[in-house]
């Protein structure tokens, strides 16, 4: 039996006058993913999560969260957490007040003292939001977003301008949200915490989708690298390779281990060397670069 998308987009569109940030872009979030949304500057992503989120109107095409309009807010708020890539708090307001009216506001249930608990920021619930550090007010955007455990959260860039310890927090409650069930999807600039936890990636480029699957969908596009670097009498390699000036070689393979083994095997033969020995797996930021100039 196959289940509805939760996020379902077909074909949007997203023009800001004549210029056209977002093209022709269809993708469906399942129930219990983390879709991770990627992209280079300027690509679209924000554009395409603000009509998801029900911030702005699609200029064409069609948006669908939970089967519905994300505009209808009275029917999507309790369902949808939203964290914003720049959050419009009232700097007067002190913490636990900002989470308890913006959470009051989804009419999602929850308990300002626990919310605040996940985020670390219970000891800040007195502080006003003016007094913030940068990577605070990102922890309190997420709170809001995560109040009431609400079944799809969308996060706009989470991670960005906290500290290792706090992302790492970010990402454990995360985890526990999606233990719960919810569904998640983000953009992040940091690629490998999409490698790490996502489901499912959608890679975007100047407003369109170019990539989509799982990271080993992804990674399998692009072959793999061998480098190393050869004495100057070494006898021709067993590999088609580029050789570099100063000995070096690089190998790219769609076979890394074989080709790994017959290599060794070479150099154990002829008694060669192989300086400076590298072997990698294709990178998420491979194939995002390869994207990128495209
Ligand atoms: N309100 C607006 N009016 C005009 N152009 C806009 C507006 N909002 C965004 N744009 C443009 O649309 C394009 C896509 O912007 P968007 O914020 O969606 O990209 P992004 O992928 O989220 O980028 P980043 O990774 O830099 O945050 C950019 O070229 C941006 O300058």
């Amino acid at each position: 039996m196959t289940t509805a998308p939760v996020v379902d987009v077909e074909d949007l569109n997203v023009a800001y006058g004549d210029f056209h940030a977002v093209r022709d872009l269809s993708l469906q979030v399942r129930r219990g993913e983390l879709y991770a949304l990627l992209g280079t500057n300027g690509a679209g992503k924000t554009s395409t999560l603000e009509v998801v989120e029900g911030h702005r109107a699609a200029t064409s095409g069609s948006v669908r969260v939970f089967g519905g309009d994300p505009r209808d807010r009275r029917a999507v708020r309790p369902r949808m957490g939203v964290m914003l890539q720049e959050s419009g708090f009232s700097p007067d307001l002190a913490v636990g007040e900002t989470v308890r009216l913006i959470g009051g506001l989804t009419r999602r249930v929850d308990e300002v003292g626990r919310v605040l608990d996940i985020v670390g920021l219970t000891r800040k619930a007195r502080t006003k939001v003016s007094q913030l550090s940068g990577g605070e007010k990102r922890r309190l955007d997420f709170a809001t977003a995560v109040y009431g455990t609400p079944e799809l959260i969308v996060l706009d860039e989470p991670t960005t301008g906290l500290d290792v310890q706090s992302r790492d927090d970010l990402w454990a409650a995360v985890d526990r949200l999606r233990e719960d069930g919810s569904t998640v999807v983000l953009t992040t600039h940091y690629l490998e915490e999409a490698q790490q936890r996502a489901d499912r990636i959608g890679l975007m480029h100047e407003g369109a989708l170019h990539r989509e699957g799982t990271v080993g969908e992804l990674t399998r596009t692009l072959p793999a690298t061998i480098r190393c670097t050869l004495p100057p009498a070494a006898p021709p390699l067993p590999l088609p390779a580029d050789r570099g000036r100063d000995g070096a070689v690089l190998v790219e393979t769609f076979r890394l281990p074989q080709d790994l083994h017959t290599l060794l095997d070479w150099s154990r033969e002829h008694a060669v060397e192989l300086r400076d020995l590298e072997a990698g797996p294709t990178r998420l930021d491979d194939v995002f670069r390869a994207v990128g100039t495209s």
